[in-house]
């Protein structure tokens, strides 16, 4: 299992370039399976996830070529024949974005077979919302021996059919998955309560430039004109927004004078305006956002609830509370997503934070230097969050697990050695478990 081993006490100082965005990269993945047509995505990140998602596309009987070149990432899939139709348990419970098939699959074949998603460090994680609105539009489901079987009407000969779905509860995945499903449905269907966010967004545009009609993605109704073919594209993938905002914090939380280079700012906004609350110091350009801060002595606390966007993200919720760590004063942070999202509190605090936490509000009591500690990543942000609170600590800190940082950040500490931090990991990138 690969660790990181970080030395605390540096600046960040120079210019880190943030990679293409997984959450949107995923769904544009699994879009590939409603054409026969070749797709090509650029932009794609070098992590984890993506891999396990062209495992997962291959399974089915897709082509799948990743290319990562020093100027471009990107694969080219190819789904003429998808003679397997089935997301297999084994692949399903390394990524639960896996669920994103499902959709894609009913539309394009008619029929699929996906096992459950388990739940996983940050909360239960049901896809009742998805279940609940492909039977909406005429689909069968039923769950057997770990796996959900649908069909579409007819047996799986048919074509799913539009609906008026208003989602109980806003979901990202949920209303990519749907999104997908309803592109090729029989009729216009009408989606309210829908996410916002902009890998949403991302998906939509790909799919209008495959031959869908989506209106209003980006806003909380989407109208989508089901159509009966859709042909390849080439897509570009947005900017990560959770790489660069975890950048920004580096920037900050170090003392650095750090430029975050090929980002969107304009997904930046809830972050942006948290930072300059603390008194982080941004300089905001067209697609890049210089962070200033003299560090520890003058960051100023500040209270923060996640919500869905355009609100503060979920997935920068334990990078912030690193942040907080180092600002003076009390934080009162408050998780309203996900239920169980605070596993990275307990290593936070052997590293000498003092977090206390009732619920879904964590108190951090912040202004004390930290202590370098051996200490477990537990999942993806909360990872990044240790490496934050590693690059100030005091002394050597040993991270271990940094296979959950893997799934979601592309060479991080490369990225962070080029900007001046003191970081190396032992083990392979994508090594063993
Ligand atoms: C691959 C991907 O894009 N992952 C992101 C996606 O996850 P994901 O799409 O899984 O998260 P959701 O937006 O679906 O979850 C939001 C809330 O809705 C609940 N829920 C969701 C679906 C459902 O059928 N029933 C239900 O109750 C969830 O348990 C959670 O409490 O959005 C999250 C919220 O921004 C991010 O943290 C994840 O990084
Ligand atoms: C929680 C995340 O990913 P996933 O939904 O794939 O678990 C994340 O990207 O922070």
């Amino acid at each position: 299992m690969d660790k990181f081993v970080v030395r605390g006490g540096n600046p960040l100082l120079g210019t880190v370039k943030v990679s293409g965005a997984k959450n949107s990269a995923l769904p544009c993945m699994a879009a590939a399976i409603l054409t026969e047509g070749e797709v090509v995505l650029e932009n794609i990140p070098q992590v984890r996830d993506i891999e396990t998602e062209r495992k997962l596309l291959e399974s089915m009987g897709a082509e799948v070529e990743l290319g990562y070149g020093r100027a471009q990432h990107r694969t080219t899939i190819k789904c003429a024949v998808l003679s397997d139709p089935v997301a297999k348990y084994e692949i399903v419970k390394t990524m639960r974005a896996s669920s994103l098939v499902l959709g894609p699959l009913i539309a394009r074949t008619g029929m699929a077979r996906v096992a459950m998603p388990g739940g996983c460090a940050i909360g239960g994680r049901p896809i009742d919302l998805h279940i609940k609105g492909l039977e909406a539009m005429g689909a069968t489901i039923t769950q057997e021996h770990g796996y959900l079987e649908a069909r579409s009407p007819g047996n799986g000969s048919g074509r799913l059919k539009a609906a008026h779905i208003v989602f109980d509860k806003i979901t990202v995945t949920g209303t990519e998955d749907l999104l997908m499903a309803a592109v090729m449905a029989d009729g216009e269907s009408l989606f309210e309560n829908c996410a916002r966010e902009p890998e949403v967004t991302d998906l939509a545009a790909m799919l209008n430039s495959m031959g869908a009609k989506i209106e209003g993605a980006g806003t909380s109704t989407m109208k989508i004109t089901g159509v009966a073919k859709l042909n390849g594209t080439r897509h570009r993938i947005n900017p990560d927004r959770i790489e660069a905002g975890t950048f920004l914090i580096a920037g900050a939380i170090t003392g650095g004078d750090l430029m975050v280079d090929c980002l969107n700012p304009d997904h930046q906004g809830a972050l942006i305006a948290k930072l300059q609350e603390c008194g982080v110091k941004l300089e905001i350009g067209e697609d890049s956002i210089r962070v200033r801060s003299e560090g520890a002595q003058t960051l100023k606390a500040a209270d923060m609830s996640t919500e869905e966007y355009p609100g503060f993200p979920t997935d920068m919720q334990a990078q912030f509370m690193a942040l907080a760590t180092q600002c003076q004063g009390t934080s009162v942070i408050t998780e309203n997503i996900f239920e169980n999202r605070f596993m990275h509190v307990s290593e936070l605090n052997r590293m000498g934070a003092n977090i206390s936490v009732s619920g879904r509000t964590a108190t951090v009591r912040g202004g004390d230097k930290l202590q370098s500690a051996a200490v477990m990543c537990s999942d993806l942000r909360a990872s990044a969050a240790l490496v934050l609170a590693a690059l100030v600590a005091d002394g050597e800190s040993i991270l271990d697990r940094v296979y959950h940082l893997d799934r979601g950040y592309e060479r991080m500490e490369e990225k962070l050695r080029g900007v001046g931090a003191q970081i190396r990991r032992m083990g392979d990138v994508f090594g063993k478990k």
